[in-house]
C-alpha cells in the first residue's frame, strides 16, 4: 500500500484532519477482493461496503472534495460506479455534476470514445455542450486498473470544452499501469495497491 504524498486533510470524521493514511487503511478496511470476476483471472475490487458505510463514505468523500481545494467548476463522473462519487462530492462542494455515460444514453449530440479496459471495451459519450469553454473539471471515478476508461473520459471532457484539473480514484491497482495510458497526468489516489 502506498499513501498519497500530500499531508493531513481537513475531514469531518473525529473532527480533526484525516491523514492520508487513515483514508488509506478506511478502504482497505472495506473493500473485498473477488477472484475470477467478472472473468476467470480477474481480481475484482468491490467497493460495495465502503459506499455502504455511511461515516467511511462521507469521510472518503470529504477528503476528495478536499485535497482539490475546491478549484473545479465541475465534477464529471464516469458511470456507473463514478457516479457515487461524483454525485456526492458535487453536492458536498457546490459543483454541478456532469455524466459520462456509456454509449447511447445521453439524449443530446455527444462526443463519444471507444476505449478497452481491464475486462472487456466500451464506447463513452459526453454531452457535447456539457462544458463551459474552460471549465475547471475534477474526474472521479473509483478504480484505476488498465487506464483505458480515464483516458477515454479525459479525452471526452477536452473534446467537449473542459479542462481536466483534477483526477481521483479511490483505488489504484499500479500494477496494471494506467498512469501510463494518462500522458503524466497526475492521478490522486486514495489507496494504491
Ligand atoms: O482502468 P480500466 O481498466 O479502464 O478500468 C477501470 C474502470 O472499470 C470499472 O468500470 P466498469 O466499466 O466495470 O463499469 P461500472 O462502473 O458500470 O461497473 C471502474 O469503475 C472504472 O471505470
Ligand atoms: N479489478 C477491478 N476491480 C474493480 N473494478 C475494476 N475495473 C477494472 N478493473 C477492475
Amino acid at each position: 500500500m502506498t499513501a498519497p504524498s500530500h499531508g493531513p486533510i481537513a475531514g469531518r470524521v473525529g473532527g480533526g484532519p484525516v491523514t492520508p493514511a487513515a483514508v488509506s487503511e478506511l478502504i482497505t478496511a472495506h473493500v473485498v477482493d473477488v477472484p475470477d470476476f467478472p472473468k476467470p483471472g480477474v481480481g475484482f475490487k468491490d467497493l460495495t461496503p465502503l459506499f455502504a458505510d455511511g461515516p467511511a463514505f462521507a469521510q472518503v468523500i470529504d477528503v476528495i472534495a478536499t485535497e482539490h481545494g475546491g478549484a473545479f467548476d465541475v465534477v464529471a463522473g464516469i458511470e456507473a460506479r463514478g457516479f457515487v462519487l461524483a454525485a456526492a462530492v458535487a453536492y458536498a462542494s457546490g459543483a454541478g455534476l456532469v455524466p459520462i455515460r456509456k454509449a447511447g444514453k445521453l439524449p443530446r449530440e455527444t462526443v463519444s470514445a471507444a476505449y478497452a479496459l481491464e475486462y472487456g471495451e466500451a464506447v463513452l459519450e459526453v454531452h457535447a455542450d456539457a462544458f463551459e469553454p474552460g471549465a475547471r473539471v475534477l474526474l472521479l471515478d473509483d478504480v484505476l486498473a488498465t487506464g483505458g476508461t480515464a483516458a477515454a473520459a479525459i479525452s471526452l471532457v477536452e473534446q467537449a470544452g473542459g479542462e481536466i484539473v483534477g483526477f481521483s480514484v479511490l483505488m489504484e491497482l499500479a500494477f496494471l499501469d494506467g498512469r501510463a495510458r494518462l500522458g503524466g497526468r497526475e492521478v490522486h489516489a486514495l489507496l494504491t495497491v
